[in-house]
C-alpha cells in the first residue's frame, strides 16, 4: 500500500516570510509515516525546495503548461518545475477549471507532461453544488476521471482529489456517505481502467474545508488516503494537526 498522504495547497497566498512554515514543518515533522507535500506559488518553489531539500517535507506546485517549453508567455513547464525542485504538481483544480476555462482534455495533456518530467500529477475531481443539487455527481465525477486521467497513469505518478467546488473554502463538507460513494466510484472506475493492484495503491484525497477538528472524520471514510487542504494549509500549527491525524491511522 502505498503510503497516506496530506497536501497542502497554498493558492495565491505567501512570500518569502511564510517560508517558515515549511521550516517549522519539516522540523515538526522528521520521520513521519505518512506523505507531506506543500504547494506554494510558483514565486517560492525553488527557495521552498531547497529549505525542505533534506526533510521528509516534498514541494509542488500548483500548475503547469503541456508543452515542454515554446512561447507561452507567463506559463510555467512541467520540467521547469522539477528543475525548481518541484516533486509534484496540482492539477485541474476547480479554481483553474472555472476561472482559466480548464477542460479534462487539457488537465490529462497537463498531467502527461508532468508524468513525463517525473512529478507525481495531483488530478482534481468535483462537482459544482447545482450539479450535486440536479443528481449529476456520479456522472460528473465519472466523465472527469474517464478525460482527465491519462494513460500511463500508477500509483506512483498520480493522485487523484476529490474536491466538491460547494465545499472548497466554504465550511462546509459533504456527509462521510457523500464522500465515500464517490471515493468508492473513483476506485472502481480507476480498477476498470488500470487494474485492481493499482487501483488499490493509488490514494484518492479528499478536498474542501478540511481542518484539524473535522480530518479524524473524514480519515475514517472508506477509500479516503488523505487530504488536500487549503486555508487550513497555511500556517504550521493548523496543517500540522491534520498531518499527525493522518497519521494515526497509517
Ligand atoms: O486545494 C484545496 C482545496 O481547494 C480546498 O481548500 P479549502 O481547504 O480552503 O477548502
Amino acid at each position: 500500500m502505498t503510503r497516506k498522504l496530506v497536501a497542502g495547497n497554498w493558492k495565491m497566498h505567501g512570500t518569502k516570510a511564510d517560508l517558515s512554515q515549511i521550516a517549522a514543518l519539516a522540523t515538526a515533522h522528521p520521520a513521519p509515516r505518512i506523505d507531506i507535500l506543500i504547494c506554494p506559488p510558483a514565486t517560492l518553489l525553488a527557495q521552498a525546495a531547497g529549505l525542505a531539500a533534506d526533510s521528509a517535507v516534498m514541494i509542488g506546485a500548483q500548475d503547469c503548461h503541456a508543452a515542454a517549453s515554446g512561447a507561452h508567455t507567463g506559463d510555467i513547464s512541467a520540467p521547469m518545475l522539477a528543475d525548481a525542485g518541484a516533486g509534484a504538481v496540482i492539477l485541474g483544480h476547480s479554481e483553474r477549471r472555472e476561472h482559466h476555462h480548464e477542460n479534462n482534455e487539457l488537465v490529462a495533456e497537463k498531467a502527461r507532461a508532468a508524468h513525463a518530467a517525473g512529478l507525481i500529477a495531483v488530478i482534481c475531481l468535483g462537482e459544482t453544488l447545482a450539479q450535486r443539487e440536479a443528481a449529476q455527481t456520479l456522472e460528473v465525477i465519472a466523465a472527469q476521471l474517464h478525460a482527465s486521467v491519462p494513460d500511463g497513469s500508477t500509483a506512483t505518478n498520480t493522485v487523484i482529489a476529490y474536491e466538491p467546488v460547494w465545499a472548497i473554502g466554504t465550511g462546509l463538507t459533504p456527509t462521510d456517505a457523500q464522500i465515500a460513494e464517490v471515493h468508492g466510484l473513483i476506485r472502481s472506475l480507476l480498477a476498470e481502467r488500470l487494474g485492481g493492484a493499482a487501483a488499490t495503491a493509488l490514494r484518492l484525497l479528499y478536498g474542501g474545508s478540511v481542518k484539524p477538528a473535522n480530518a479524524a472524520g473524514i480519515f475514517a471514510i472508506a477509500d479516503v488516503d488523505g487530504a488536500l487542504v487549503g486555508g487550513a494549509s497555511l500556517k504550521a500549527e493548523d496543517f500540522s494537526p491534520i498531518i499527525m491525524t493522518l497519521e494515526a491511522t497509517a
